[in-house]
Order: C-alpha cells, then sequence, then structure tokens
C-alpha cells in the first residue's frame, strides 16, 4: 500500500474564485477536478480550457476524474491541459487498455474509475496497465452526498487483488469521504482519498487536510 495522498476536490468550492480556492490547500498533495459533461451525469461542470487555466495557477498537480461520455476520444486534452493523473470511467471507454496506454504515453498517470455497481473483478489482468484505481463511493454526479458502505468489500477486494499481482497501483476512493468515513476506507485498503464537501466546508481547508491525512495514516497503521 502506498503513503496516504489526500485530493481535494473543487467540486463544492466557489466557481467564481477557483484559483485562490486552490490556494486555499497548499498542504493537498493533489488537486481533484471534476469534468462532468451533463451525459455520462447529469451534471455539468467545465472542460479542458478551464481545466488547463488551473493547472497554471496552480502549485499542487491536478488529478482529472473525467466523467464524459466517449472517455476514449476526449480524455487526452486533459494530459495536454497539464493533468498529472487522468482518470477516465471504465463504463465510458471502450478500449480501456489503449486508453491507459495512451495517457501514459502522453506522459500522465493512467487512472481508471467504477461506479458504484461496477465490479473490479473483470479488470484484474489490466492492474499493471493502471497507476490508480478510482473507487466512488456514490453515485457520480455531485458532491455533499452521503457514503456508500455497501462499496467497502470491493475496496478490500481491489487491495486484494493489487496484492495477489505485485503492482504499486495507487487506490483511490471518492465520494463522502470525511473524517468520519475514511478510517473505514483506509482500513479497507485504499490509499489516496478525495474529500471535497469535508475541504471546502471547514472553517480552515487546510488543516482539515493535514486531519484527513493524520486519520487515515493511523488507520493504515493499525
Ligand atoms: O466525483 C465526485 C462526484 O461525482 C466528487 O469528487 C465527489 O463527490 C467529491 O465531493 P464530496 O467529498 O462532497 O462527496
Ligand atoms: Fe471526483
Amino acid at each position: 500500500m502506498g503513503h496516504i495522498q489526500i485530493t481535494p476536490s473543487i467540486l463544492n468550492a466557489d466557481f467564481a474564485r477557483l484559483g485562490e480556492e486552490v490556494a486555499r490547500i497548499p498542504s493537498a498533495d493533489w488537486v481533484h477536478v471534476d469534468v462532468m459533461d451533463n451525459h455520462f451525469v447529469p451534471n455539468l461542470t467545465f472542460g479542458p480550457t478551464m481545466v488547463e487555466a488551473l493547472a497554471r495557477s496552480s502549485s499542487v498537480p491536478l488529478d482529472a476524474h473525467l466523467m464524459i461520455e466517449d472517455a476514449d476520444r476526449n480524455a487526452l486534452e486533459y494530459v495536454e491541459a497539464g493533468c498529472g493523473s487522468v482518470t477516465f470511467h471504465v463504463e465510458a471507454a471502450k478500449a480501456p487498455v489503449r486508453l491507459a496506454r495512451e495517457i501514459r504515453a502522453a506522459g500522465a498517470r493512467a487512472s481508471m474509475a467504477l461506479k458504484p455497481a461496477t465490479p473490479i473483478e473483470p479488470y484484474e489482468d489490466m492492474l499493471s496497465e493502471l497507476d490508480m484505481v478510482l473507487i466512488m463511493t456514490v453515485e457520480p454526479g455531485f458532491g455533499g452526498q452521503r457514503f456508500l458502505d455497501l462499496c467497502l468489500p470491493k475496496i478490500r477486494r481491489a487491495r486484494a487483488l493489487m496484492d495477489k499481482h505485485g503492482v504499486e497501483t495507487w487506490l483511490q476512493v471518492d465520494g463522502g469521504v470525511s473524517l468520519e468515513t475514511i478510517e473505514r476506507c483506509a482500513e479497507a485498503g485504499a490509499d489516496v482519498f478525495v474529500a471535497g464537501s469535508a475541504v471546502y466546508s471547514a472553517a480552515d481547508p487546510d488543516k482539515m487536510v493535514t486531519a484527513l491525512r493524520e486519520t487515515a495514516t493511523a488507520a493504515q497503521q493499525r
């Protein structure tokens, strides 16, 4: 398992001041940018032009979470926009192995996301093609939803498969992660944690990043 990393999502930040909002979390390992196209999910956020501007203004690298249809055709735009990690949804990719290879070849970390009802087992043989697997712990589309405990067994199974294959793939969780739920995820084997509303509703977002990291690190070492 890798060291604990915290990647705040700006989904619930003030979109009119995104540069300043990102500057409020200097301790973050990554900034998680949720790209939504109103087709793959019933919500619309921003596209590559906005992400490119954010990448230029941020001292923290960007972790793009693409909730878009036709990921095969559009994912590389986010590598070009300057994201250090690009996550596509397997439900939206026609050729996930080819896409992961293309993302890596273009110079970013390649990551694949699974919605709550999508199993990890069919993708066991492609773990070595991936730098990260993202297990959604809410239905994608909106911030501020309740954490789905039913996803915890899948986190455990994903960690077991990664151990079995001896891969260095990171295991990210996204959705409803807070000081209350992060321990369960870390104990199940996750090592990269997205937290949106928990961070941006805190009085001091950067202190919340540190508190989340400490809580997860303690749970991982148990
Ligand atoms: O991908 C997402 C939603 O589809 C967001 O990253 C996620 O929901 C973060 O927000 P919160 O921590 O408030 O759940
Ligand atoms: Fe996300």
